[in-house]
């Protein structure tokens, strides 16, 4: 991470508090609530430019026996860091992850997730996540990010007629 990075400031109309953060899309992967297959993450908003979220570790999340799939639990800190920046109102891809593992995550357990932003240099958004399982003293894993601001309707627009809707 540069030395240089500035704090960045929640936007005014920037979702309050203790709600939660609208969907990406749909049939989004990570926070869809249509899509077929995913993780149908809830991000809340927290104070300043903060976040939480959760997510029930389901039994077709396994990876090693009895364990959370360590590309799934990527996938997570990818959404719940790749919406925190919408509190800024910015619409970002994720440029760079990179995840710690503490700790195995088994099925049937809840993930709990905090999400902060670091601060910003140009378009590009530095942020750290951590998750723990009810206790926040005993962390079970830890992300940073590199989040880049995009004009969403250029860097999508190659790629539309790909996408599929709710119902096909
Ligand atoms: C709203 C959308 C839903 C969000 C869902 C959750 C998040 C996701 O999973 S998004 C999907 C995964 N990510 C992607 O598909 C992104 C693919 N990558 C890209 O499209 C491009 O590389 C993109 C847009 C990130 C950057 O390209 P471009 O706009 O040309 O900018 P570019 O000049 O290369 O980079 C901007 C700055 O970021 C830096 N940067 C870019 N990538 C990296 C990286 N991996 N590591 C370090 N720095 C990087 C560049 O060095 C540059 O820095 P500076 O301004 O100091 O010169």
């Amino acid at each position: 991470m540069p030395t240089d990075i500035e704090p960045l400031a929640r936007h005014p109309k920037a979702t309050r508090p203790g709600e939660k953060i609208g969907l990406h899309h749909s049939m989004c992967y990570g926070c869809g609530d249509e899509a077929p297959v995913g993780l149908r993450i809830t991000v809340v908003a927290g104070e300043g430019v903060t976040t939480t979220a959760t997510m029930k570790v389901e039994d077709w999340m396994q990876g090693g026996p009895g364990v959370i799939h360590g590309g799934v639990l990527s996938a997570a800190f990818d959404e719940v860091m790749g919406t925190t920046p919408l509190l800024l109102r910015k619409p970002v891809v994720t440029g760079h992850l990179a995840i710690d593992y503490a700790k195995p995550i088994p099925l049937g357990s809840t993930v709990h997730f905090t999400c902060e932003i670091l601060g910003g240099v140009g378009r590009k958004i530095y942020t750290r996540a951590y998750a723990h399982l009810g206790d926040p003293d005993v962390l079970v894993a830890g992300a940073h990010a590199l989040f880049i601001e995009i004009d969403l309707e250029k860097h999508f627009a190659g790629y539309r007629d790909k996408a599929v809707h709710a119902g096909e």
